[in-house]
């Protein structure tokens, strides 16, 4: 896997003319792996969607991440109604492959298969994915990053509301990712887990409160400003001038 850098220069990002994202300027480094984390609010899932390329920056530019990013989404907000089987919803990793309207090759479906049985769902190919637990919903996302097999790997709140096992097999997962030099960027509140498990933190209040090594971020003094800018946030205010 040759290691990738996103870099980010000056970047902000919008809903609806109202920052979320404040003039973000640094880099994560080719085969890093960063925690990011922030109050709520704080710009984390529109800061991962920015780099995927899901936004459109009002300002400022990101490199290195165009054709490189796989993203899993946060859970609350994706649609389990909808009839996918856990294999098809694998199969939607090879989606920028293969294109939205070609048919999936013999090969894909086995890779897709191989990967379901990678995070333990052997078995669950013609399963709906409105049936399963939350936990084997993450296993497949997580299956259909696996598919992805991209240098960079983004993960918004991988790690919620499963129980300790699950948590701890994805977790080894996104360990042996970094070990192969992908770069991997994690949305987090567990600041514990951050501090055993991440080597780098980002620490967002949409405007950028540190961002390097762990435990020089995760100062209880960087903590309350982010605290103190999540109180002082104007949810109307507009974009900003400068
Ligand atoms: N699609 C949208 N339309 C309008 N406003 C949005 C949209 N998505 C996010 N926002 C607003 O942007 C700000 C940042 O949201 P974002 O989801 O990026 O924060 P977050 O740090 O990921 O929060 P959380 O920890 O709660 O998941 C919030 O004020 C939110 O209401």
């Amino acid at each position: 896997m040759s290691p990738a850098e996103i870099s980010i220069a000056d970047l902000t990002v919008s809903h609806q003319r109202r920052p979320a994202v404040h003039h973000l300027s640094g880099r994560f480094a080719p085969g890093s792996l960063t925690a990011v984390v922030g109050p709520n609010g704080a710009g984390k899932t529109t800061l991962l969607r920015a780099i995927a390329g899901l936004h459109r920056p009002d300002d400022g530019r990101i490199e290195g991440a165009a054709g490189q990013v796989a993203l899993l989404p946060q859970q609350s907000s994706l649609d389990r109604g909808f009839p996918l089987t856990c294999l098809d919803a694998v199969l939607l990793g090879l989606w920028g492959e293969v294109g939205a309207f070609r048919a999936i090759p013999r090969a894909g479906r086995a890779r897709a298969g191989a990967a379901l049985a990678a995070v333990g769902l052997g078995g669950f190919e013609s399963r709906p994915v409105g049936s399963l637990s939350a936990g084997q919903f993450q296993r497949v996302l997580f299956a259909r990053l696996l598919l992805q097999d991209a240098p960079v790997i983004l993960l918004d709140e991988p790690f919620n509301a499963l129980d300790a096992r699950t948590s701890a097999e994805l977790l080894a997962m996104v360990h042996r990712w970094h070990g192969e030099g992908r770069t991997v960027i994690a949305v987090l509140h567990d600041l514990e887990l951050v501090r055993r498990e991440f080597p780098e933190t980002l620490l967002l209040a949409r405007d950028c409160l540190g961002w390097g090594p762990t435990g020089e971020v995760l100062t209880a003094a960087n903590r309350l400003r982010a605290r103190m800018m999540a109180e002082a946030w104007a949810e109307q205010a507009e974009a900003c001038a400068a």
